[in-house]
C-alpha cells in the first residue's frame, strides 16, 4: 500500500497486516515522497509491515523508526545474523523464502530462532510481487514447526484451496498483485469479497 485513501479503505476490512514496499526496484516502491503521516493513523490492530530486499541494517532501522513499523518482511537473501539484528529492533520478523519444486526445507532450520514467521512465495527472477503461484503440494514437506504466511499469486479464486490447507500451520494469507487495479492500488471490493469468503 502507499495511497492514503486506499489504505483507509482497506483498513476498514480489518486486515491483520498491511505491507509497504521499501525496495526501490518494485513498482510498489514507497519512496521518500510518500509521507509516513499517511499511515500513523491506521488502527493499531493492523501490523504496519515494511518489506525489504537485501537492505543494510541501518537502512532498515531508520525506516522502522520513520514509518513506525511493527513488522518487517525480509524478501531477499538476508542472513541469519541480519534477521537476528532486525528482531532485536523490536519488530516481528517475517522471513520470506522463494519456493519451487526443488525447495530444500532444511534451509529454514538456521532461521528458526531469529524470525517469527516464514513466508513462502514463488521462486522467480525477481524477489516478489510476481503474481505467480507455486505448487502448494510441496508444503507437505514442511514440518509445520513455525506458522507461515502463504504467498505468491493468490487470487480471489483460491479461497476454497486455501481452506483445504488446514493441516498446515498457515497463520496468514498474503495477497498482492491479483487484487490491484494498478501497482500499489488495491481493488477494495475484490479484497472485501476475498476476506469475507475466507472468514466464512
Ligand atoms: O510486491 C512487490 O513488488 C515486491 C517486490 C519485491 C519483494 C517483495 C514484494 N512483495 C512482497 C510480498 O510479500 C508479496 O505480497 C508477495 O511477493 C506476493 O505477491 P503476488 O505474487 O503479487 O501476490
Amino acid at each position: 500500500m502507499r495511497n492514503s485513501d486506499n489504505m483507509n479503505a482497506i483498513a476498514t476490512l480489518r486486515p491483520d497486516y498491511m505491507g509497504f514496499i521499501f525496495y526501490d526496484k518494485s513498482p510498489r516502491y514507497m519512496g521518500d515522497d510518500y509521507a509516513p503521516d499517511n499511515m500513523y493513523h491506521l488502527p493499531r490492530s493492523i501490523q504496519r509491515t515494511g518489506v525489504f530486499v537485501n537492505d543494510k541494517e541501518q537502512k532498515i532501522a531508520e525506516t522502522i523508526e520513520r514509518y513506525a513499523l511493527n513488522a518487517v518482511q525480509l524478501h531477499g537473501n538476508e542472513s541469519v545474523a541480519l534477521c537476528k539484528k532486525v528482531r532485536q529492533m523490536g519488530v516481528e520478523v517475517i522471513k520470506a523464502f522463494q519456493v519451487d519444486a526443488l525447495f530444500d526445507f532444511t534451509l529454514l532450520d538456521d532461521y528458526a530462532e531469529v524470525c517469527d514467521y516464514y513466508l513462502f512465495d514463488t521462486k522467480t527472477i525477481g524477489y516478489g510481487g510476481s503474481g505467480h503461484k507455486f505448487d502448494w503440494n510441496i508444503l507437505n514437506q514442511y514440518n509445520n514447526h513455525k506458522p507461515i504466511f502463504l504467498s505468491g499469486g493468490i487470487s480471489h479464486e483460491d479461497v476454497d484451496s486455501i481452506k483445504k490447507l488446514r493441516h498446515l500451520n498457515v497463520y496468514a494469507v498474503d495477497i498482492n498483485s491479483k487484487f490491484e487495479t494498478e501497482p500499489a492500488l488495491k481493488d477494495v471490493a475484490l479484497v472485501s469479497a476475498f476476506v469475507s469468503k475466507l472468514r466464512e
